[in-house]
């Protein structure tokens, strides 16, 4: 990535050590549903990256699908709300759903979205979210699988985003300050 580095200041999670959890992950799930169908809901766009590694990572029949949410509404408030901009294309009564995100963090779209999934009568619904900034949660979500836990920065890289670029970094990085400068 000769272009973007010079943005970059900090590598926080190197290709390898992404490329190493996520194997870790896939043979956690592996074992933890065997004998068992999965779907697998990504929430795009942040989720792509994870999704696609993740997937490959699954010894067992796997169904793809997405969906593309947008939180809204008032943290301080008991419901947080999320609106569905494309849902899922298929029926997931019955099914086993694990939820794949890139990261999770006032956790309030997780939290709205996860009763809905529920509510159609899904077998079971859980979530398996790369990076976890739990120092930001406001809303109580149980995470079943997650990649790495990191601290209050604003990070870039595998998915995340800084205003729709950098989801290309193939690491997890913190943008250099000039980069936020010259956004003003
Ligand atoms: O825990 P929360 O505070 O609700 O934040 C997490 C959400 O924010 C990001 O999505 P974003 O809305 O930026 O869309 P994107 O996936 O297209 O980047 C991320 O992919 C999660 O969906
Ligand atoms: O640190 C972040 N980077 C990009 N997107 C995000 N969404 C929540 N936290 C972040």
């Amino acid at each position: 990535m000769e272009n973007l580095k010079h943005d970059i200041k900090t590598v926080l999670i190197t290709r390898e050590q992404i490329a190493k959890r996520v194997r870790e992950m896939g043979q956690q799930i592996t074992k933890d549903y065997a004998g068992k169908e999965i779907v697998l809901v990504g929430i795009l766009k942040g989720a792509m990256p994870f999704l696609c590694d993740l997937m490959r990572e699954i010894d067992l029949p796997v169904i793809l699908d997405t969906m593309v949410v947008s939180s809204y509404g008032d943290a301080t408030t008991s419901s947080g709300l999320v609106k569905i901009k494309k849902d899922l294309d298929s029926d997931i009564r019955g099914r086993h759903v694990i939820v794949v995100e890139d990261i999770i963090d006032t956790g309030i779209t997780m939290a709205a979205l996860t009763p809905i999934l529920e509510k159609r009568g899904a077998a079971s619904v859980e979530l398996a979210i790369f990076l976890d900034k739990r120092e930001r949660r406001e809303k109580e979500v149980n995470v079943k699988y997650i990649g790495y836990e990191i601290p209050d920065k604003f990070i870039v890289g595998y998915g995340c985003d800084y205003a729709q670029k950098y989801r290309n970094l193939p690491e997890i990085c913190e943008l250099d300050n000039k980069v936020f400068a010259q956004a003003k």
